[in-house]
Order: structure tokens, then sequence, then C-alpha cells
């Protein structure tokens, strides 16, 4: 036996954290990391392609179920490999010294929306129960490539320069600032951050050491001087934070605060307020959508989504913002303040739910009649606000989610409740990361 398993080890090293291993990469998962299996155990591999073979380092073994690992050479390359858009976070570089925040930057932009489909669909159909229908493999291909649309202007700039936020980090030690590398909190110094808005290119004090600061946030609004925000080791608040910020979709005007929640991707703001919009219009044309019921906009931040159901549905809509932080609350209020039958309110939604679900007959009807927009944080709306949105039972609910898993979870509770999905969009909002953001419309049976 212990010969065996000695043999066994020589041809085949055992996964152990620094050992190198060879992959065949299989497939795509959640995370944006890539598949791939030794010796039956799943290997979740770093900076790979699927359908590559690649040499990998062993980070993590610690799971009998699963290993993780980082691509450290490429011995077959994909068709769709290309030069990492940042040197910093390179397949060449040591794992430790890579730069973290796109870890998709070596792939075709096109693949990496396929990719995002892939990983959209598995999500659906392993936890939401949803299963993308379509004649046969090769049109699902096409189908899952073209389901993540993406933002305009990213295929003309291959996917660069579109971020207006960006978050760095101060080494305690050495007082260099930079990003931290993947999947670690050590800063790696870098010369550029292809990503960003050229205005925070300006302004990044990449060369330049800051002891006592531990984050700096630089913020580009779209019709507002640039900033940097300084947290300092051990404070909580960065000055600047409240300073309120202008922001323009074609000629709207939004104010939200310079350190506050505002999506990063400088055509996100308008590509999720189409989306939405169109998906009320959708519900108006099908005569579900009830301007005067109890409408709700839940995680409404600075009221972007609201006054998105507000161009569709007219000036008379009714609706209330939900949002947890009070400064975006009185942002909403303003962003608002043309519609009379707005009301922005500070709550956590469960709270507000619980609150609502209180109410008398005549309330509850109204709400039983309204549609429900809902944009939660990573997390996503979970089971309990899932719950009570399904005891709510408003007509219609347009989920706009940056968490697949997250959104395929409340599917399966929405479905199982009696709603159905009528709508599925995508959009690619943030290119060369694995993140992207869902748009999901249910409609109560
Ligand atoms: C993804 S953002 C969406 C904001 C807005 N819909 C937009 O597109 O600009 C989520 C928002 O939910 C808020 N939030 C997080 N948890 C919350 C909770 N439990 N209750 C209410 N608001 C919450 C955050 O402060 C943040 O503004």
């Amino acid at each position: 036996m212990g010969d065996m398993s000695s043999r066994a080890h020589a041809s085949s090293p055992q996964l152990e954290p620094g050992t190198t291993v060879e992959l065949e990469v299989t497939g795509i998962a959640h995370g944006g990391v890539s598949v791939a299996r030794h010796e039956g155990r799943v290997v979740f591999v770093a900076d790979a392609i699927p359908g590559e073979r690649v040499r990998a380092r062993v980070t993590e073994a610690r799971k009998k179920s699963f290993a993780r690992a980082t691509a450290v050479e490429v011995l077959d390359a994909s068709p769709d490999r290309r030069e990492h858009v940042w040197a910093e976070a390179s397949v060449q570089r040591d794992p430790e010294h890579r730069a973290g925040g796109a870890e998709f930057g070596h792939i075709a932009l096109a693949r990496q929306r396929a990719l995002k489909g892939q990983v959209l669909a598995d999500a659906m159909q392993r936890f939401g129960g949803v299963q993308l229908t379509v004649e046969n493999d090769a049109e699902l291909e096409d189908t899952l490539a073209e389901l993540v649309e993406a933002a305009p202007g990213d295929e003309e700039a291959n996917g660069l320069g579109y971020r207006t936020r960006v978050r760095l980090h101060v080494d305690p030690e050495t007082g260099a600032v930079g990003p931290y590398a993947a999947r670690s909190r050590r800063v790696v110094p870098v010369a550029s951050l292809p990503l960003a808005d050229e205005r925070i290119a300006q302004i990044a004090p990449l060369d330049e050491t800051m002891p006592g600061v531990s984050t700096v946030d630089l913020v580009a609004p779209s019709a507002d001087d640039p900033r940097m925000l300084l947290g300092l080791a051990g404070e909580r608040g960065r000055a600047g934070e409240h300073d309120a910020v202008h922001e323009l979709i074609e000629d709207r005007g939004f104010q939200v605060r310079a350190g506050g929640f505002w999506q990063v991707h400088r055509e996100a703001p308008a590509v999720l307020f189409t989306a939405v919009r169109d998906a009320i219009d959708g519900l108006i044309s099908a005569g579900r959508f009830d301007p005067a019921a109890g409408n709700l906009d839940l995680y409404g931040g600075a009221g972007l989504l609201a006054a998105a159901m507000a161009e569709a549905a007219g000036p008379g809509l009714k609706v209330t913002t939900v949002e947890a932080a009070p400064s975006a609350t009185d942002d909403a209020a303003e962003n608002l303040s043309e519609l009379v039958g707005a009301l922005a309110l500070t709550a956590r939604v469960d709270r507000h739910l619980a609150e609502l679900l209180g109410a008398a007959a005549p309330v509850r009807e109204r709400l039983r009649r309204g549609t429900v927009v809902l944009d939660p944080p990573r997390s996503g709306a979970g089971g309990a606000v899932t719950a009570q949105l399904v005891e709510l039972a408003p007509a219609n609910i347009v989920y706009v989610a940056c968490d697949p898993v997250a959104l395929a979870r409340d599917t399966r509770s929405l479905r199982e409740a009696g709603y159905e999905l009528t709508g599925l969009r995508a959009f690619d909002i943030f290119p060369h990361t694995h993140h992207f953001e869902s748009l999901a419309v249910f409609e109560r049976a």
C-alpha cells in the first residue's frame, strides 16, 4: 500500500501549497477563476482561460473537495489570450506580486463577455432552477456570447479608461500606494491604472509615499472636478467624502456624495437607467404597471433607478426610495424633487418591509398593485428580504444584481412563490474583471 502511494506520488505530485502542477483548464466558475481537475479533485485556477493547458502554482489545498492555484506558465494558449492590459498583473510576474482587480485582463473582450454569460447561465441553472433554452449547443454558445451586452464605447477603447471610482491602498510599512495584489492585502506598486478614467490617472499618487494614510479613493464625477479622498490609518471617515459632486446622464443631473455609491463605469449609470426604463416600458405596454400604486426603489442610493421608473411612467409616478445611508437619501430627495409623488426614506430595507407588511389593508392593496425595483449590494436581497417581498406580493419585481449567484438564489425563491421570470439581461460594465450586472424582471402570476 505504502509502495503504491509513493509511486502515485512520483507520477503525479500531491496538491501542496507552493507546488506546481500541469492542468487542463475546462470551464469557468463564479468569481473569475477557471476550473480544472487534478486526480478527480476540482482545482480553481486564476489567470487561465478555459481550453488552455497551464502550469499552475497551488495556493490553497486545505479542503478535500477542491484546491486553488494560479497559472504561472501557459503551455497551450487559448486563441483568446491577449497580452495583459496591465503589465503589473501579467502571468509573467510572480503571482504574489500581480496587481488585483483586472483578473480577466488577459482575455479578449468578446470572450470575457461569453464567459460572464456562461457564469450567469450556470448560476441560473444550478441555483435558480432556470434553464436558458436554445435549439442546440452551438446556438447556446452564440446566445451566451450575446447575453452580456457591452457598454457604449468599450469595444473602441478595448474596455480601458472606464473607471470613475478607484480605491488604492497604502502599504503600512513603506507608505507605497497601489492596488492590493489579487487575493491578498499586499500593496503592489504600479506605474499606471489602465482601467481608470484618464482624469483619475492624472491625479493618482502612484509615485508618492503616504505614511499614515490607509486608503486613497479617486473619484472622477462626470460633471465635476476629479478628487482624492484620503482615509487615515485608524480613522473611519475620509475628509471630503460628504461633499456633493455632480453627475450627468445625457442632460439629466444627479447629485451624489463624493464618497457615496455611484456606478463605477462611466457609462454604467446610463446603461442601468435605460435598462430599468425599458423594463418599466415593457410592463406598461403589457398593462401591468400602475404609476399610482405603491411603487418602491429598494437600496435606492441617490435615486437613479426611481428616476428611470419616472422616465417611463411619467411625472405622475408614485415611488418611495429606501436607502440605509442618510446622505444618499438626501441626494435622492434632491434628485427626485421634480416628482411630486416621490418620497426618499432612510431605512434598512428589511425593517422598512416589515413595517409595510404591518400596514393597513388599503396600503397593502396599493403595494400589491405596485412594482418593486431593487438593486441590492453584492450579497443580494437574501432569503429574509426575498421572503418579505413575496409576502408583500407586488405585481412586478425588477431586480438589478451585481452577483449572479445571489440573483439566482433569490430567483428560485421568487419562482417557487409564483413569480415568473419574464426578462433577463446582463451588462458588461466591469470589463477586464469577472464582474457584470444583471437585470431580471419577475411578474406575479
Ligand atoms: C448597489 S447600490 C445601488 C444604488 C442605486 N440603485 C444606484 O444604482 O445608484 C446599493 C445601495 O444599497 C444601500 N444599502 C446596502 N444595504 C442596505 C440595506 N440593508 N438597506 C438599505 N440600503 C442598503 C447602499 O448604501 C447602496 O447605496
